[in-house]
């Protein structure tokens, strides 16, 4: 088992350069299953655990992957196959937005369910009322759940209960193909949603509204394949600008797009922190001392859920209280007992968190509940007192490349080893 190590103390310096964004990348690859010609070249692919999922869920329904110094290559050319089973669906929830790709293009998906995870139960009943609003029956069964049409969807109005990322894409991925039009209600107007319209219209889709709370895609005939560069990853850049405001360092980080990242520069500018906003990327430079500050997640342009965990990190150094509330998802205050075993004072009270500051935070060794939940422990870690040892790093590199080295090119006090070569490490710092 594999462990990363970090001693606190060290301030961050220097510039440290964004992967293209996960939660982009993902439906971007599943939306190449909709070229019934040409190849499709995406571009900016992080080397994550998911990438390679989502290349073996593509390559399991008979669609052609190639994958190579960030360069992802798909033909969804031959005759495809519809069943994603549990083995990937389990490692990856995204792999469901395989779902309306497939029923658009050849009309049946068999997907196992999803299931819950770690940071709630994230049912996905928005996606399912979308596809039957389009004319698809749905039946779930034996731990699948089995869409079809006979023939093509049929373009409709859909209104979504709740802003859901992952139901806006798939519905507007078998959208594109419909007989009409649809206009999608309530939508997700996260950044990856405009990414993904993006790439459907250059595959000779008509997606107009992407950003904005209404979405309306007239179908078309067929697609083709693109070229298209995925965007930059808005939370890896987020996660290192926490890593520079927290140690009091000064970090560009290059490729972060101010327009993505507005709540959290609000926030972290609240808390004293300077950003400057530079034409390549942001310069963060931390504080002698942080403010707390109030922070509630909620969809975009709303705070991140993703990047929640992350900041409670820097409001346990920051002076006097803060409430953390999380909205979106029902369970996602894993890291709370963790922080806690770091010396974090915090008390949990409904769907808020109350973080007392600042603390001393001090080395324990603490386990990545989940993938952010990880990076925040990480966080934590450069400001603590003595050595932190984050353990259960799979959930860590299903969305971060190179976490340990690109911080310790920063200057932190960091390492990834294997359990065995610990105390190898130990001995050579002379602590055993
Ligand atoms: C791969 C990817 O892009 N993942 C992101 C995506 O996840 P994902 O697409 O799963 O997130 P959603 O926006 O769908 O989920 C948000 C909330 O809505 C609920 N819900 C969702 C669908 C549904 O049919 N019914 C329902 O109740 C979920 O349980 C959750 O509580 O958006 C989340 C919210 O920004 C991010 O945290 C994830 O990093
Ligand atoms: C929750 C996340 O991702 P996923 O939806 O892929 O689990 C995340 O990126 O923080």
């Amino acid at each position: 088992m594999e462990k990363i190590i970090v001693r606190g103390g060290n301030k961050l310096h220097g510039s440290v350069k964004v992967e293209g964004a996960k939660n982009a990348v993902l439906p971007v690859i599943a939306a190449s299953i909709l070229a019934e010609r040409g190849a499709s070249i995406i571009e900016e692919v992080p080397s994550l655990t998911d990438v390679y999922t989502m290349k073996e869920v593509l390559a399991n329904l008979n669609v052609g992957v190639e994958y190579e110094n960030g360069r992802f290559a798909v033909r969804a050319d031959r005759p495809l196959k519809t069943e994603a089973p549990f083995e990937y669906v389990r490692k990856m929830r995204a792999s469901f937005l395989v779902m309306g790709p497939l029923l658009a293009r050849v009309g049946r998906a068999r997907i196992a369910l999803p299931g819950g995870c770690a940071i709630g139960s994230r049912p996905i009943e928005q996606h399912l009322k979308g596809f039957e609003a389009m004319g698809a029956t749905v039946e779930i069964g034996n731990g699948f759940i089995e869409a079809r049409i006979d023939g093509k969807l049929q373009g409709t109005k859909i209104y979504l209960d709740f802003p859901s990322v992952g139901a806006t894409e798939n519905i507007m991925m078998a959208a594109v193909l419909a007989e009409g039009t649809t206009i999608i209600e309530n939508v997700a107007e996260e950044p990856e949603i405009v990414d993904l319209a993006n790439y459907l219209n250059a595959m000779g889709a008509k997606v107009r509204g992407a950003g904005t709370g209404v979405i309306r895609i007239d179908g078309v005939d067929a697609l083709q394949g693109a070229v298209h560069s995925v965007i930059p990853d808005r939370i890896e850049a987020g996660t290192f600008m926490v890593a520079a405001a927290i140690t009091g360092g000064n970090v560009f980080v290059e490729g972060a797009i101010a327009e993505h990242m507005r709540p959290l520069v609000a926030k972290m500018r609240e808390m004293g922190v300077d950003i400057i906003e530079e034409e390549a990327g942001l310069r963060v430079i931390g504080p002698e001392q942080l403010k707390a500050v109030d922070i509630k997640t909620m969809p975009h342009p709303g705070f991140p859920t993703d990047m929640q965990a992350q900041m409670m990190a820097l409001l346990l150094r920051a002076e006097g209280t803060s409430v953390v509330t999380e909205t979106v998802f029902e369970n996602r205050f894993m890291h709370v007992e963790e922080f806690r075993r770091m010396n974090g004072n915090i008390k949990i009270e409904g769907r808020s968190a109350i973080v007392s500051g600042p603390t001393s935070l001090q080395g324990a060794e603490v386990g990545a509940t989940d993938l952010r939940a990880g990076a925040a422990l990480v966080l934590a870690g450069l400001v603590a007192d003595g050595y932190t040892r984050v353990t259960e790093l799979k959930h860590l590199d299903r969305g971060y490349v190179n976490l340990t080295e690109k911080l310790k090119a920063l200057g932190a006090d960091i390492e990834r080893v294997e359990e065995h070569q610990e105390n190898e490490s130990l001995e050579a710092a002379e602590l055993i």
